[in-house]
Parts: C-alpha cells; sequence; structure tokens
C-alpha cells in the first residue's frame, strides 16, 4: 500500500504561500482548506487563492472544501487544475453526482466524514469516489489534538475498502504528527494531513520524510 504526505498550509505563513509551499517540495500533495465561515465556524481563501497558487505550486494540490455549498463549487476547483477535490458527505446535497462531475474534470473525487458522521451509511457510495477522508479533529482550526476515538472509525473504512476489493485512499486529516501517525497507520490510513507538525517544525521538509518513514514502517510491518 503506498503511503502519502500531504501537509497543510492552514497553518503556514500565509504572506509567502508560494516560499511555503516550496518547503514542502517533496510531500505529494499540498493541502489546502478552503473554509467558508457557515460549515466551520473560520474563514480561510477560495477560488481566485487556488488559481493563484496552482501555478507556483511545486506538487498537487489536495482540496478539502469544508463548505456548506460543495455541489456548487467543488466542481470550479476541479476545473481550475487540483488534483483532488474532497467535499464533505454532511454538506452535499447530491454526492454521487458531484463526485462524478469532479472525475469529470480530471480531479480525483473525495468525500470527508466529520467526527460525528459513521462510515457506515456511505459505503456503497465508496465505489464512486477515490478518497475517503476521515477528519481526526473537529474540522475548522488546526493545531488540535488528534481524537483516538476515530481510531475504529478508520478501521472500518479500512475494512469495506478491503472488502469490495476498491482502490480508494483513505485519508486522515488533524493532531497527525510523529506521535500519532504510527496509531493512524496501524488502522489503516494511508494518506496523511500535517499542517502544524510540518510548518512548525525547524525544517518542513524533513518533517515529512519523518512521516512518511514511520507511516510506511507501519505498512511494511
Ligand atoms: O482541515 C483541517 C482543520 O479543519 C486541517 O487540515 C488542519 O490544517 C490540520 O492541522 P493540524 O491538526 O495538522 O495542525
Amino acid at each position: 500500500m503506498g503511503i502519502r504526505i500531504t501537509p497543510s498550509i492552514l497553518n503556514s505563513d500565509v504572506s509567502d504561500l508560494r516560499g511555503e509551499l516550496a518547503k514542502i517540495a517533496g510531500a505529494d500533495w499540498a493541502h489546502v482548506d478552503v473554509m467558508d465561515n457557515h460549515f466551520v465556524p473560520n474563514l480561510t481563501w477560495g477560488l481566485p487563492v487556488v488559481e493563484a497558487i496552482l501555478p507556483v505550486s511545486p506538487i498537487p494540490l489536495d482540496i478539502h472544501l469544508m463548505i456548506t455549498d460543495a455541489d456548487r463549487w467543488a466542481p470550479a476547483y476541479a476545473e481550475a487544475g487540483a488534483q483532488s477535490v474532497t467535499f464533505h458527505a454532511e454538506a452535499a446535497a447530491a454526492p454521487i453526482r458531484l463526485a462524478r462531475e469532479i472525475r469529470k474534470h480530471g480531479a480525483r473525487a473525495g468525500m470527508a466524514l466529520r467526527p460525528a458522521s459513521p462510515v457506515e451509511p456511505y459505503v456503497e457510495l465508496l465505489g464512486e469516489i477515490d478518497m475517503l477522508l476521515i477528519m481526526t479533529v473537529e474540522p475548522g482550526f488546526g493545531g488540535q489534538s488528534f481524537l483516538d476515538s476515530m481510531l475504529p472509525k478508520i478501521r472500518a473504512a479500512r475494512r469495506a475498502v478491503t472488502d469490495r476489493e476498491l482502490d480508494l485512499w483513505i485519508q486522515v486529516d488533524g493532531g497527525i504528527s510523529r506521535s500519532t501517525i504510527e496509531r493512524a497507520a496501524d488502522a489503516g490510513a494511508d494518506t496523511f494531513v500535517a499542517g502544524s507538525a510540518v510548518y512548525g517544525a525547524e525544517d518542513a521538509a524533513a518533517e515529512v520524510e519523518a512521516l512518511r518513514s514511520l507511516a510506511q514502517a507501519r505498512h511494511e510491518h
């Protein structure tokens, strides 16, 4: 199973996004949190900022939409050139149609679940998406503690993927660091968002590699 490290730029120095993206050139994707102050109590950036950083990013962009009107906005991020676009299951009125539309524009389609949302109601939908994002903190802010209570959900998702022989990545987001990534990898996650762990480190590039080795070692275990 492949491992992907996808650092979140939420807690980077946003006055220098180009420079901050350059620091994580060795990662797989840059994770970009779009928040609308409705779905979550925080406001970040939207399509114009994503369009501005797409051409200067050394790695593909992974867009995580924490917005209420996902059906309206998600396809535009795919059309702009994001490699992956993730909407929240709780926010999408027509998740299957939306996933198909994202894919039609050439991007990978992701679906995210808040901590309170179980995976079971969505298992029949997994064949329509490329990635399931399991939030391991309450969405909205970086720097929170990893919720160990999400481990059974990650395990349940991994079981569903294995049973159905799906080619689906399981991404975890929130509180991922050197001290939590192994637990998430053991439970079945293969794609890891890390915000403050990477941008709070002395050497962001080295931190990406440290996280990658820890997760890789668990999967080879
Ligand atoms: O989506 C979010 C927060 O809602 C994340 O992507 C955070 O940016 C992760 O930050 P850390 O928990 O790793 O500091």
